[in-house]
């Protein structure tokens, strides 16, 4: 089976498409427009990265590696959005640019006019002069590597032959299985307002939707492009769907956000063989300014990013959902349609992130890691002998609960979280990054064969607090380069917690004096030889972390008091 060079769909797959103004090839001629380059169609369900790009945007963190002549180049997928400035900022270009940032994709921006508007209505338009928007569109398509242009707010049928006429001058290069242009058919705003009139209807007609990979019409704009039919049933979005699809796009996705009677949000998506119905729950709130305009970019930005369109489309509709959702009862304005929160991942990991005060070495000092074995044999909860340790001097909880079931665990671990913020003492997670971030503990502790800490940290964000766990220099020189806080060593000396190759004081010490970063030493630890430890007397020395020495006694309040006056004793004469 033949393959095209690059990429391993089988050329028997490549479709070329008719008309495409963006989506061309430079090896196929066109009927007198500029150069066509292909465009390969992967399975419309395909599920599988098919793609060297999205190959690449896995390994490479959101970068696309495009190789000529030998050298490597790194780019973000990059959306370029065509469309009118809102000046509440919940739709329009605002939306646009917050909808690829909390995708990962870079967004430059043609603004086609200038909207005052907020949550109640539209109060003004000013349209940008034709020659100034094709300007910006030679700016940004002369100069910059644009993968998937999206267009919102065109309002006027001067401006879409603008738009038009600058993509035959500064073809988009499309990579293989990119889709080029987004056309969401922005007619009427949330709050009913006309932004487009019925005069563009014949540019969308003629010169829009023929060159279009998608279109991303409402109810209301459907039908419109329709010239006016009625849609009220699913069976009319079907319907419509495809009698839009003949007017030239790729694709057709009818937004059924208005269907009246319907307690699901459903979608329809035609990609000319097979209709989709994409069902969702219907999320109540006022919250829906610019759920349009943010669908259609986010679409925008898979696509940019490699995802083939249904896919791309999926995900839209699942970010939009989730955004929704989150923001439902936040107040912007004082009118009927407030914007939502786009970023709320950004805002989860700040409001996740929210520590008293940011981790020092010297937590160290006495490090309590719990063991559920232990509790449950001396019959305490774990949230019972974390207390019992914070009163008796641990200065970090670390929550190692091999054997718990993930609900128990969850449940324990919330209520650990409040006990130590109460207290201003961190709390960290052994093993499991999940947990760490659904009850939104201070870090994790990991070993080597458990979660890279360098995927830790972009799963948890920069303020979480990551130890690694480190038996060699070389161990300990990688945790610092990957970006832990801290290195636990051990086991220092032999111990019945954990099955575990023993280093020793000269093997701690090894690490310790070689470690940027600071080192608690476990491991068979207690009162009898806790001094020992100490006394090394290595600067990034901090502390030790105690399992059976706390946890497998009768009163953790007194043992944890115990070794906590030790160490204190032995700071003082290991500094006097
Ligand atoms: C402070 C501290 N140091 C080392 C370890 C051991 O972690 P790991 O090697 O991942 O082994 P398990 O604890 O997962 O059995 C630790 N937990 N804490
Ligand atoms: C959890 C753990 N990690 C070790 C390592 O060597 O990395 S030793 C260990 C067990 C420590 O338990 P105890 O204080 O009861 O000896
Ligand atoms: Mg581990």
């Amino acid at each position: 089976m033949a393959y095209s060079s690059c990429s391993q769909i089988p050329l028997t797959s490549i479709s070329f498409p008719k008309n495409s103004a963006l989506s061309g090839a430079t090896q196929v001629p066109s009927k007198g427009f500029y150069p066509y380059r292909v465009l390969i169609h992967p399975p419309a369900n395909s599920r599988a990265p098919q793609t060297p790009i999205a190959a690449a945007m896995q390994e490479d963190k959101g970068l696309i590696v495009e190789t000529s002549d030998g050298k490597s180049k790194l780019r973000i997928p990059h959306v370029l959005s065509v469309a009118g400035s809102d000046s509440g900022a919940g739709a329009g270009i605002q939306a646009d640019l917050k909808a690829c940032a909390a995708r990962g994709v870079y967004c430059s921006t043609v603004i086609t006019a200038v909207t005052a508007q907020n949550t109640v209505g539209v109060q003004g338009v000013n349209i940008v002069p034709e020659d100034f928007v094709a300007e910006q569109l030679k700016s940004v398509l002369s100069d910059m590597h644009v993968d998937v242009v999206k267009t919102g707010m065109l309002p006027s049928l001067g401006i879409v032959k603008v738009f038009h006429h600058s993509l035959k001058q500064f073809p988009v290069q499309v990579e293989p299985l990119k889709a080029a242009l987004v056309v969401d058919p922005v007619m009427v705003s949330t709050s009913g307002d006309v932004l487009a009139g019925p005069s563009i209807l014949a540019g969308f007609r003629e010169d829009l939707l023929p060159m279009a990979d998608i279109v991303t019409p409402n109810l209301k704009e459907a039908a419109a492009l329709l010239g006016g039919v009625q849609l009220a049933t699913v069976d009319d979005m079907r319907s419509a769907a495809k009698a839009i699809h003949d007017m030239g796009p790729r694709n057709v996705l009818i937004k059924g956000g208005d269907l009246a009677a319907s307690f699901d949000a459903v979608d329809i998506f035609f990609d000319g063989e097979n209709f989709y119905e994409l069902r969702s729950p219907r999320i109540t709130t006022r919250n829906t300014h610019g759920t349009g305009c943010t669908l259609a970019s986010c679409i925008a930005a898979e696509l940019a990013k490699g995802s083939s369109m249904l896919s791309a489309v999926r995900v839209a509709k699942r970010y939009v959902e989730t955004a929704l959702d989150y923001s439902k009862d936040i107040a912007i304005g004082n009118g009927l349609h407030g914007p939502f929160d786009h970023l709320l991942k950004l805002k989860r990991d700040v409001r996740n992130s929210c520590r008293p005060r940011p981790f020092e070495p010297d937590d160290l000092f006495l490090y309590a890691v719990t063991d559920s074995g232990m509790n449950k044999k001396w019959g305490r909860s774990i949230r019972d002998a974390v207390k019992a340790a914070i009163e008796g001097g641990a200065t970090i909880i670390q929550l190692r609960e091999k054997d718990a079931e993930t609900r128990d665990f969850l449940e324990s671990a919330k209520a650990c979280v409040e006990i130590c913020r109460f207290h201003g003492i961190p709390l960290l997670i052994n093993d499991r990054i999940d947990i760490a971030l659904a009850c939104n503990a201070d870090g994790v502790h990991v070993g080597q064969s458990d979660m890279p800490p360098k995927v830790a940290r972009a799963l948890l964000g920069p303020e979480k607090i990551i130890g690694v766990s480190c038996k060699t220099p070389e161990q300990a020189h990688r945790a610092w380069i990957d970006g832990a806080d801290y290195i636990g060593c051990g086991g220092v000396f032999p111990t019945d917690t954990k099955e575990n190759i023993t280093v020793g004081l000269g093997g701690l010490k090894d690490v310790c004096v070689s470690s940027k970063l600071p080192v608690v030493a476990i491991g068979g630890i207690g009162a009898s030889n806790a001094r020992s430890v100490m006394e090394i007397g290595v600067p990034t020395l901090k502390g030790v972390a105690v399992v059976s020495a706390l946890f497998d006694r009768e009163s953790v309040l007194g043992e944890t008091r115990k070794l906590h006056a030790l160490l204190k004793e032995t700071a003082l004469s290991v500094k006097g």
